[in-house]
């Protein structure tokens, strides 16, 4: 796979809390953003809310996600247990995670899962291990329908 074919744009950036009808208020009614979708994620423990600065989004705008944990054994509950509520991940857009994934994985990248899991709106999702993100989680999406 060519470089210029790996990624798309910078898809969301996730902030994890422990309140996110407090944070999406904060987001809505102190910064004017909008908020465009909002859904549980049981698999990964997460209630999330998609805020943007536009009320319809662009080809290639930068969502924020705001996330609160829904279980004590949820990866973010136990991120948030070491440390104050900010940023947690970014994730980066592609088309097609199944090749990139294979380009990754042969460049060396470590990818969480063996094979895509499911994330917002249908998405098809998967996570660099921060060590092989320079110290960040990254993740990568291939948006779904209800994205
Ligand atoms: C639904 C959805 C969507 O977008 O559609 C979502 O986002 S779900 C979003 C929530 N789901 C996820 O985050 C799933 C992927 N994340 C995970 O599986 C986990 O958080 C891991 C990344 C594997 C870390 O779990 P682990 O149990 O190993 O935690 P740990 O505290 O022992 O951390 C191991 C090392 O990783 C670092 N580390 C942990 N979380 C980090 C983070 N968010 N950003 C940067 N570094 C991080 C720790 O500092 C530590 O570094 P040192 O070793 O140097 O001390």
């Amino acid at each position: 796979m060519e470089n210029s074919d790996l990624f798309v744009c910078i898809d969301h950036v996730a902030y994890v809390g422990p309140d996110n009808e407090d944070a999406v208020k904060y987001y809505t009614e102190v910064l004017g953003w909008h908020e465009l979708h909002r859904e549980v994620n049981e698999e990964q423990g997460v209630f999330e809310i998609m805020v943007a600065p536009a009320a319809e989004l662009t080809e290639h705008m930068t969502q924020v996600q705001l996330i609160q944990p829904t279980r004590p054994d949820a990866t973010t509950a136990k991120w948030l247990e070491k440390n104050r509520p900010g940023l947690h991940h970014m994730a980066w857009r592609v088309a097609d995670i199944d090749a990139v994934s294979a380009t990754l994985r042969e460049r060396g990248v470590r990818l969480l899962y063996d094979e895509p899991r499911i994330g917002t709106g249908g998405s098809k999702i998967n996570f660099m291990h921060p060590k092989s993100g320079k110290g960040v989680l990254i993740e990568i999406v291939q948006p779904g329908t209800g994205h």
